[in-house]
């Protein structure tokens, strides 16, 4: 049986119109827009409303601390990299480090990718200068093309059917290999063998032998390792291109509520967050799991305000806050947002971005980051979660499965001459392949309290 929407809830959908919308492009034509937007709104739905469900329902177990997020993936997925490749060394990557954190916490990992979708850039400047050229700045491959000409850089609509395109195959692609065998947990801990046999990762080779271990011992007292041949792997992306959202929108025919259908989980940027503006109202009306972003301006009073608006029945797992404080502030500005939100609001899942803040430029000009500062800004943030008493719920991290050098240190130290060798991202530096392994490593020894 098929039950309608409430009248009501759907006008509601477009509430956000009439609200101001931050960080939107200025499309080449509104005709061509409405045009893109009117198709995208007949094409089926990239995921399925009880996908949404069941993530809810393990986020409401991160919340308590009975299972641990990890969301991880490119800062800008682009068209041209989102090849079999590309895909399948970061699906790996997550599932390695994975298989890490679920021996350090205990505890089941939730996976997701920053994946199948996340197209669409807020940025700090409207405009970009080049040798006294000044143009568009490059918003995403979802709006505008990379390459610095007048052309490239006019915000396309039609882009956005590529990219409900792309995050298809993308999908497509990551549910194939979740399913179909690529994640087996031994083949997974094989790979991980790998890394820890390089006597740069020397530092885990205790807890690596422990894993070994306990996966033999598994073995040994006859786990079904067949039943641990299959993952469920969530897709998620920024919520920043309200056009696109709202097309993606749609109405579940089991429950007459309306739910994003373009990625599992949706989160509201730093940038976009305003209380009254429209990121929060189209989401506000939405079934998903949803997240915000919280910068280390953030009061405990715009947090309350937010969980109020986002989440007024303090649902269990509705509500994600991911934190990106910086390494320098975190500990001074997150244990009283905690407290807070413990004390005054309702449950929320807690997790920690520790690029977002971290994040300068080189002398050279490289957009980038220090790995021993992103692993202390994960360092303060289990600090802060046990100073005020609440729950640690998980990691978010931008990150690739190749060997790019975007980000300094790491066990093979990156140093700032390397930069240049593998620099890739159109955006913000991620951690590579080894990076993102050892600080799986590092933080399975923080979950131990080791
Ligand atoms: O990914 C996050 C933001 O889009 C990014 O950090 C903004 O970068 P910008 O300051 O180069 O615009
Ligand atoms: C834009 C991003 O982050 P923030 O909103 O935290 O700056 C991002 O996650 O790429
Ligand atoms: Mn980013």
């Amino acid at each position: 049986m098929t039950i309608e929407a409430d009248p009501a809830v759907l006008r509601g959908l477009d509430n956000w119109r009439d609200l101001p919308a931050s960080q939107q492009p200025e499309w080449r034509s509104a005709e061509e827009l409405r045009a893109v937007t009117e198709e995208l709104a007949t094409y089926p739905p990239l995921v399925f409303a009880g996908e949404a469900d069941k993530l809810r329902e393990e986020l409401a177990k991160a919340s308590r601390g009975e299972a641990f997020l990890l969301q991880g993936g490119d800062c800008a997925e682009t068209f041209a990299e989102s090849t079999a490749d590309n895909i399948r060394n970061k699906i790996r990557t997550i599932l390695q480090m994975a298989v890490v954190l679920t021996y350090g916490a205990s505890l089941p990992i939730i996976k997701m990718g920053r994946m199948a979708g996340q197209y669409a850039k807020p940025r700090s400047n409207t405009m970009e200068e080049r040798d006294g050229v000044e143009l568009p700045a490059y918003r995403g491959d979802a709006v505008n093309g990379h390459a610095f000409t007048p052309e490239s850089r006019v915000p396309d609509p039609n882009r956005l059917l590529s990219s409900y395109h792309r995050s298809a195959t993308t999908l497509n692609l990551i549910r194939a290999f979740t399913w179909g065998g690529f994640a087996d947990l031994r083949r997974v801990h094989e790979w991980n063998r790998g890394f820890t046999s390089n006597p740069a990762y020397k530092r885990y080779e205790a807890l690596a032998a422990e894993i070994d271990r306990a996966v033999r011992f598994m073995a040994a007292a006859g786990a079904d390792f067949d039943a641990l041949k299959t993952v469920d792997f969530y897709s998620s992306h920024e919520a920043l291109l309200l056009d696109y959202e709202r097309a993606m929108t749609r109405i579940d025919s089991r429950t007459g509520l309306p739910y994003n259908t373009s990625a599992h989980f949706l989160w509201i940027g730093e940038r976009t967050r305003e209380i009254d503006g429209a990121h929060v109202d189209l989401l506000s009306r939405v079934r998903n799991p949803i997240g915000v972003k919280l910068g280390p301006t953030t009061t405990p009073e715009t947090a309350l305000a937010l969980q109020e608006r986002l989440n007024p029945d303090g649902e269990p797992g509705r509500l994600t806050f991911i934190t990106r404080m910086g390494a320098g502030r975190i500990r001074e500005v997150l244990p009283d947002l905690l407290s807070a939100v413990a004390r005054e609001g309702s449950p929320v899942t807690w997790v920690c971005d520790p690029m977002h803040g971290n994040t300068f430029a080189s002398p050279s000009g490289y957009k980038t980051r220090r790995f021993d500062v992103v692993l202390d800004e994960v360092r303060g943030f289990f600090e802060s979660h046990e100073q005020a008493g609440t729950v640690p719920g998980g990691l978010h991290v931008e990150l690739t499965g190749d060997d790019v050098t975007e980000i300094l240190g790491g066990g093979e130290d990156i140093d700032e001459g390397a930069l240049s060798r593998r620099y890739e991202t159109l955006v913000d530096p991620r951690l590579n392949h080894q990076q993102s392994l050892e600080m799986a490593f590092a933080v399975a020894e923080m979950l131990r309290g080791s």
